[in-house]
């Protein structure tokens, strides 16, 4: 390794062989896996409708472009959805983290116009701010999936967003440069799936130029890598080992990578607490904005309840002078009678 530093030796690594990173994030059935598919022109993710999640782990999965540029494409479970555990959460994130050895080059969150913005997916966004820091959105390009269902409507997407965008989603639009892209995943339109990825492809272009083509890293990323380059070296190493049985060889390969296992395990307890604290306080939050909106539903209730019982008083008290009226009348005809 000489004298350089863990990202000079990213740079190098990502700069030498070219190759980019995407993970798909978002919540659970938004089309995550089927905009990867879309992406790599295959079916290569499980994606299809449950209320469960489909995607239970990160996977994978690599494709050449047509200009020959090798895209890595990583698809995740709901990590931030609040219903599944921080400890699986944790491990999940550190297995992304690691898949995406030279860094990611963009992270595409994944919404459907096909579902309300909602409350607990602005949550979502900001716990993954809050674990990889604000800069994570200089990589965040937006992914609108359903593009079908618009078209059936004859709306394009600024008409969706121009009709709908609750602030929100405004502001998450406006934080990662306005990058947003409209993608139809049932299409079998050879020439709108080749349009919708060339949009796509022209976006992370330009998050790579923004970021002077250095992927996103943060604290997480370099104590990962350089555990995988310490195991690296030492395997190497021990393999040049000589007057050394295979036995003994092989145990202290073996030493090695439970050393690199525990790191990575206390790397993933670390994400876990991060995220446990984030995501209490972001529970929290929702919680107060739930009770909050219960009490104004309850007043307006209560006024309104108010309003019917004093309209019903009202409405009594003209039955009542109606009625009065009414008697009135009829004693004063009674009167004109007698006199004549
Ligand atoms: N009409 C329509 N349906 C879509 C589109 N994209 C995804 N879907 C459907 O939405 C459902 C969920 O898609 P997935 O790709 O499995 O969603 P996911 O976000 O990967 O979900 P998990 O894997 O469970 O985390 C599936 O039935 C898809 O066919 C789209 O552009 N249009």
């Amino acid at each position: 390794m000489g004298g350089s530093s863990i990202d000079d030796e990213w740079e190098f690594t990502s700069a030498a062989n070219g190759v980019r990173t995407v993970v798909l994030v978002g919540r659970t059935g938004n089309g995550k896996s089927a905009t990867g598919n879309s992406i790599l022109r295959e079916k290569a993710f499980r994606s299809m409708s449950s209320s469960a999640g489909v995607t239970s782990i990160c996977e994978l999965r690599t494709t050449v472009l047509e200009d020959g540029q090798i895209l890595n494409v990583i698809d995740t479970p709901g990590l931030f959805d609040f219903s599944a555990e921080p400890e699986f959460i944790g491990q999940e994130i550190v297995n992304c983290i690691n898949m995406a050895k030279d860094g990611i080059h963009a992270v595409l969150v994944v919404l459907s116009v096909r579902s309300r913005f909602s409350r607990e997916e602005e949550a979502a966004i900001e716990s993954l701010q809050k674990l990889f820091g604000s800069k994570i959105s200089n990589y965040m390009i937006v992914v609108f999936t359903g593009g079908d269902d618009l078209e059936e409507n004859d709306e394009t997407l600024d008409d969706y967003l121009g009709r709908d965008c609750p602030a929100p989603l405004k502001n998450i639009l406006e934080m990662c440069g306005n990058r947003r892209v409209l993608f139809d995943n049932k299409t079998k339109d050879k020439s709108q799936k080749a349009e919708q990825l060339q949009q796509l492809l022209f976006l992370v272009n330009e998050v790579v130029k923004n970021n002077g083509g250095k992927p996103y890293t943060d604290a997480l990323f370099v104590e990962l890598k350089k555990g995988a380059i310490k195991l690296r070296d030492q395997t190497a190493e021990v393999n040049s080992l000589e007057g050394y049985s295979k036995q003994e060889i092989s145990e202290l390969k073996e030493q090695m990578q439970k050393s690199y296992e525990d790191q990575l395990k206390r790397i993933a307890e670390m994400v876990e607490s991060k995220l446990k604290e984030t995501t209490f306080r972001l529970e929290q939050q929702l919680a107060e904005e739930q009770a909050a909106r219960l009490k104004a539903e309850a007043s307006a209730q209560e006024a309104q309840m108010r309003s019917n019982d004093e309209i019903r008083k009202l409405r009594e008290h003209l039955e009542r002078a109606q009625r009065e009226t009414d008697a009135l009348k009829k004693q004063a005809e009674g009167g004109k009678c007698a006199i004549l």
